[in-house]
């Protein structure tokens, strides 16, 4: 029977599954100790010292330069172990930790608990926090297992060994409720055939680091679990199927399709184009210098979404001038003489920051004083960030092109305009977030040199449905066509007066919707950067005209479901390529 999750990471991959079940037990809730409280202290934060020095050993073997080579996680993986080590060692943790101790807690349960509280913050923000809970828990696991000597449930280093005599070892299917970075980071493709997880989502680690290694991943599969261990499974990362004991002829046709996907990868050229050589810039979506050296390695032309607050979140105050000077001109260097798009800070609703409180209780905060209308009400920390990038931009070839997110109006979009220019930066932009500026997009074009589609939140406000909800997924789905027509109106606003109209949001990361935005007349585009090739691939195996009709028939599609199919059916090359 096929079992069916959500495809995080492309390509197909098959191998006996390995079944990761153990768990570290939840220490009882009534455990107390019974010895010197000073003595319990210190074993706990000794537990906690150890899993931080045992995580940054594992990140210390990542950063090795041969790792890429190999297939492994290499700096990105190197960089979520140690942002694990960091919650290991903690301040604020220990003060929480000793506090339950002093009360008379044993130290394993004083780790749970004080853990719970940070849980619940991360839990309760929503998105891509709430993903992170699962690196919490991990080392919340590693430290409980330390101090109780019970076994860490470990995935093993090695393939499969062969199905007869003198056959070659197999990679296997590594299937788990939830994966830990921890295990999966130092692993490679010739080891793991494929991740399934019954948990995670698309942010979710096991997503972000399969996606590195170039390895099928499927999260949020039901009932994975209960493969025997052994069978033969085949794991779509595409469609998100796993079937266990495939027949051989569809092993052997997913082989042929998988060839011709690596090959069409590896032919794809430098520089995003259709097949008639209409040019597409295709740049990547960063979250901070630690983003360039994959957007780098997948043949980013440029940065296309920098999102600048993850320099600001869990701060109490906005970071120095010199700091944000460093991290800007980090992207800046990486890309010399291209363009690199930096989005001024996007505070609110799910990403709150301390330091910029709305003015009061906000019931809805997605409709409230969020993006550029926070950035109105501090506009001291809006010119600090235009400052920094001034100078930042000042001794660096790329051309900086900085943007305002959740613009409603073309008011706003000249204000920020302006706020740009005060400071000498010579090209403003504004997000199309909203469906208001979609519909007016020519009139904010107007006060600036260009637009970029958000469609996360374009789909969250034009179906006023939660993006963090999972159970309102089916209205943010990009294939909506109404998503569609507001980008289509979006695009033609930017083009009547001239202006370039980009797409940012995560719907420019599937080959086959890339293809359509670009029918739409959006003229660059956006992702994270492992789905470059794919999408440079694809853009390459077809017409601006076939896109344009792809464009055409999904918009003239009922749903989500029967769009993407009409968009695929004119674009033939994407199933025979596996994209
Ligand atoms: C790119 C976007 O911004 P973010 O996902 O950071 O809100 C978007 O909304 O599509
Ligand atoms: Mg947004």
């Amino acid at each position: 029977m096929t079992l069916t999750g959500a495809g995080v990471s492309p390509g197909a991959g098959h191998g006996p599954a390995y079944i990761l079940t153990a768990s570290v037990p939840e220490p009882p809730e009534d455990s107390a100790h019974t010895g010197d409280a000073d003595a319990e202290k210190e074993r706990a934060l000794a537990a906690l010292r150890q899993v931080a020095g045992e995580l940054e050993a594992r990140a210390a073997r990542l950063d090795r330069p041969d790792d890429h080579a190999s297939g492994g996680a290499g700096r990105e993986g190197a960089n979520i172990l140690r942002a694990q080590a960091l919650m290991a060692t903690d301040p604020g943790l220990a003060v929480g930790v000793e506090a339950l101790v002093d009360e008379g807690v044993a130290a394993p349960r004083a780790v749970f608990s004080a853990f719970a509280k940070y849980r619940d913050v991360l839990a309760g923000a929503g998105g891509y926090l709430a993903e992170r809970v699962a690196d919490l828990d991990d080392v919340r696991d590693r430290a409980i297992a330390v101090l109780t000597g019970h076994p860490l449930p470990g995935v093993p280093a090695e393939p499969a060994p062969p199905a007869e005599p003198g056959g070659a070892p197999r990679p296997y299917v590594l299937v788990a409720r939830d994966l830990a970075p921890a295990d999966t980071a130092l692993l490679s493709r010739d080891v793991v055939a494929a991740f399934v997880t019954e948990r995670g989502g698309p942010t979710s680690h096991t997503a972000i680091l399969a996606r590195a290694m170039g390895v099928p991943a499927v999260v949020g599969c039901a009932g994975a679990t209960a493969i025997p261990p052994g069978t033969t499974v085949l794991v779509d990362g595409s469609s998100g199927e796993v079937r266990p004991d495939p027949p051989a002829e569809e092993l052997a046709r997913v082989a042929g399709v998988e060839g011709a996907r690596r090959a069409a990868l590896a032919r794809a050229g430098e520089s995003g184009a259709t097949r008639d050589g209409h040019p597409v810039p295709l740049l990547a979506n960063i979250g901070g210098p630690q983003d360039l050296d994959a957007a780098l390695r997948h043949g980013a032309e440029g940065v296309g979404l920098y999102r600048t607050e993850f320099l600001f979140l869990g701060r109490r105050h906005a970071p120095a001038a010199e700091e944000q000077e460093r991290a800007y001109r980090a992207a800046l260097a990486a890309f010399p003489g291209r363009t690199v798009v930096v989005r001024a800070l996007d505070a609110g609703a799910d990403k709150p920051l301390a330091f910029l409180p709305p003015p009061g209780a906000e019931p809805n905060p997605a409709l409230g004083e969020r993006g550029l209308r926070l950035l109105r009400r501090f506009e001291d920390v809006l010119d600090a960030q235009l400052g920094a990038l001034a100078r930042a931009a000042a001794s660096e070839t790329a051309e900086l092109q900085v943007m305002a997110p959740m613009v409603a109006t073309a008011e706003e979009a000249a204000w920020f305009a302006r706020a740009c220019r005060a400071r000498g930066l010579a090209r403003a932009g504004v997000m199309v977030e909203v469906p208001a500026a979609a519909l007016r997009a020519a009139s904010l074009a107007a006060e600036v040199d260009f637009l970029s589609i958000g469609t996360n939140d374009l789909a969250q406000y034009a179906f006023a449905a939660d993006r963090e909800l999972g159970t309102l997924g089916d209205l943010q789905d990009p294939w909506q066509p109404a998503l569609l027509d507001l980008v289509r109106l979006a695009a033609a606003g930017a083009s009547e007066t001239a202006r370039p109209c980009g797409v940012c949001g995560e719907a420019a990361a599937d080959p086959a919707l890339a293809c359509v935005l670009v029918g739409l007349g959006v003229t660059s585009l956006s992702m994270a950067a492992a789905a470059l090739p794919a999408v440079r691939a694809g853009l390459g195996e077809h017409t601006l005209e076939q896109c344009r009709e792809a464009a055409e028939a999904a918009r003239s599609a009922a749903g989500p479901g029967e769009a993407r199919a009409a968009a695929r059916a004119c674009l033939p090359a994407l199933d025979r390529l596996g994209l």
